[in-house]
């Protein structure tokens, strides 16, 4: 297969002699046609769509065809000869003769005229836009031949004056034919490169983009088009610009700008998507970015990933003054300052609350809050944890679930954790040391764990507090359904200090949200009591399960549960029948069974 190549020739003698040569070059395709500057620009776009390998042009003409084309393009040197003829011819001039050409022809004229004795004139020149002026200076001094390139010599014959023109020989224009074909050899390789590029880019199901700072997409990939739901090949359908497609495209470019990665999460066709940007080349003229875009949803089976505002942002949203309380929040804001903290508590005491004021309390700022959750400890879930991390600058990630690791997965994220940069926030259920005697942590990550911890003490150790805990959430409550209450009666607030509170503030919120929903008053009446469940700070559990002996009589079963809900209500009669369902007297008589029997 032949190179094509077009040549386009800024003056009509190097195109005849272009043409005279190309038939030459058997493994060339060669168009010659000619044009200077723009009238050159506008026969390559009329000729786009014949796809040329490479161009070839000469001097300002090539320079102004580089910054348009995305071909190489080749230029036609000027050598020795070129200058020994141009000099050969007007070293013999009568008229008054200067040149005028950029440094790297000035330099090479003068080594040749030296060579010839001759002495000759000149200016340098470093852009085209000063030969103008250059030209009605040296018409001033009384020049009447200019000697140049073609831009040169076009404007010294505007002014007036005669023009020679320093020519591109038979051996230049071989020269840059023998130059393209190494050009091509080296694009063929690149080529081969980008296509096996290309290959990986097409088969990834992560989006990948390329774009402008507009927003102008010039590459994507299958992926990109399926998560934007665009669909047909690129080229046969629109791109639409991606600020139509992000709103804040604007802004994380300026994020980008100032040097930082951008990360922003969009809801497209329903499905959360992550999409990161980033420069990735800047070339003469244009800053180009990329665009990466993932779903979380796929992930979320194993690790969740939300990307959130924390739920507060200061130390002094944290309600309570109860001594257990206030000592957790000092040894918190104590904590803040290092790289990696635990929190550790029973469930909904308040870790995340805390965890929200410690970013809040940050100087400087991190940009972002986010709550990984390890839902399954996979190995799946390790590497998006690992990928998450690493897609996050600036940020406090607030990370949970970190013992459903193996022991070798957890050593593996504890070195992980220590070389990232985010502030990281773990929390836990139960003490470090509880889960290493349990197995539940591994030696590494209980080290990592242990150095800056936190206990977060649960509601029962700080029942003082109860009181202002139920006002606050009435308020927001209050809010909620838009409703007037006040307060709260005394028999029921009783009855909540007794309760055992294994879901702490969560389990709390929720049962004084279900009491301001039915209250119809200014208060919590005592018929919301029904709703608190009889179990007390001494039960055995929450749901109120208890081993039972099934190779017992019915009635040895009967006996135990009495005695175990007696026992529950502190040998109150009263209320083990109530909870039992049967009369005080049934209940009574029951137990006198036994005693006789
Ligand atoms: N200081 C506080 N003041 C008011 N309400 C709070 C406070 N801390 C926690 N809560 C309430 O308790 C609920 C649970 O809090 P949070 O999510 O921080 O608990 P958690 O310990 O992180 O829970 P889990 O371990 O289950 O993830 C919150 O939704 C909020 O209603």
């Amino acid at each position: 297969m032949k190179i094509k190549i077009l040549l386009l020739a800024p003056y009509r003698g190097l195109k005849e002699l272009a043409l005279s040569l190309a038939s030459e070059q058997t493994d060339l395709d060669i168009t010659v046609k000619e044009g200077d500057l723009e009238e050159a620009l506008a026969i390559y776009k009329h000729l786009e769509n014949e796809k040329f390998d490479i161009i070839i042009s000469r001097g300002g003409t090539a320079n102004l065809l580089r910054d348009h084309v995305p071909q190489p393009v080749v230029e036609i040197p000027l050598s020795g000869f070129d200058l020994l003829r141009t000099l050969t011819l007007v070293k013999d001039y009568k008229g008054k003769l200067e040149m005028v050409a950029f440094p790297n022809i000035c330099d090479d004229v003068i080594a040749v005229s030296h060579l010839m004795g001759i002495d000759i004139p000149y200016t340098v020149i470093h852009e085209e836009l000063q030969v103008e002026g250059i030209i009605r200076q040296a018409k001033k001094k009384g020049v009447q031949v200019i000697v140049g390139d073609t831009v040169t010599i076009r404007l010294a014959k505007k002014h007036g004056l005669q023009g020679v023109l320093i020519t591109s020989g038979r051996e230049s224009v071989i020269e840059a034919f023998h130059h393209a074909k190494q050009v091509y050899q080296v694009l063929l390789q690149a080529n081969k490169k980008y296509r096996a590029y290309e290959a990986l880019l097409h088969e990834l199901e992560e989006g990948i983009a390329m774009a402008d700072e507009q927003g102008r997409i010039s590459f994507s990939n299958p992926g990109f088009r399926r998560f934007m739901q665009l669909f047909g090949e690129p080229g046969e359908t629109a791109n639409p610009s991606l600020v139509e497609l992000f709103p804040d495209w604007m802004s994380m470019v300026q994020t980008v700008n100032e040097n930082k990665k951008a990360i922003s999460y969009v809801n497209i066709g329903g499905r959360q998507l992550q999409w990161t940007l980033g420069i990735f080349e800047e070339d003469r003229h244009r800053r180009l970015y990329y665009v990466r875009i993932k779903s979380l949803r796929d992930a979320e089976d194993e690790l969740e990933i939300k990307y959130a505002q924390p739920p507060v942002h200061s130390f002094t949203q944290i309600l309570g003054s109860a001594r257990e309380g206030k000592k957790a929040i000092e040894q918190a804001k104590k904590a803040a300052a290092e790289h990696l903290i635990t929190l550790y508590g029973e469930e909904g005491t308040g870790k995340k609350y805390i965890a929200g004021a410690i970013h809040g309390s940050l100087e400087p700022k991190n940009d972002w809050f986010i709550e990984l959750t390890v839902k399954e400890g996979t190995p799946g879930a390790l590497s998006r944890l690992t990928d998450a991390l690493s897609g996050i600058e600036n940020g406090t990630v607030y990370l949970k679930g970190l013992e459903k690791f193996d022991e070798l997965s957890q050593a593996a994220i504890s070195r992980w954790l220590e070389r990232q940069p985010n502030k990281v926030i773990m929390s836990f259920k139960e003490s470090p040391e509880v889960m290493l005697d349990k197995g539940a942590v591994g030696q590494e990550l209980y080290e990592l764990i242990s150095k800056h911890s936190v206990y977060i003490p649960s509601l029962r150790e700080r029942m003082e507090d109860l009181d202002e805990y139920i006002r606050y959430f009435i308020g927001k409550c209050n809010e909620k359904y838009g409703k007037q209450i006040v307060g709260i009666r005394n028999d029921v607030l009783e009855r909540m200090s007794e309760y055992a509170w294994k879901g702490n503030l969560e389990e709390l919120e929720q049962m004084v949200d279900s009491f301001v929903r039915i209250s119809k008053g200014h208060y919590i009446e005592n018929d919301v009591l029904s709703l608190i469940p009889s179990d007390t700070g001494k039960s055995a559990s929450r749901s109120g399960t208890v081993e039972i002996d099934i190779h017992q009589t019915l009635e040895e079963i009967e006996q135990e549960i009495i005695q175990r809900v007696l026992a529950e209500e502190k040998m109150n009669q009263s209320r083990a029948a109530k909870r039992l369902g049967i009369t005080r007297a049934t209940l009574w008589r029951k137990l006198k069974e036994t005693k006789n029997g």
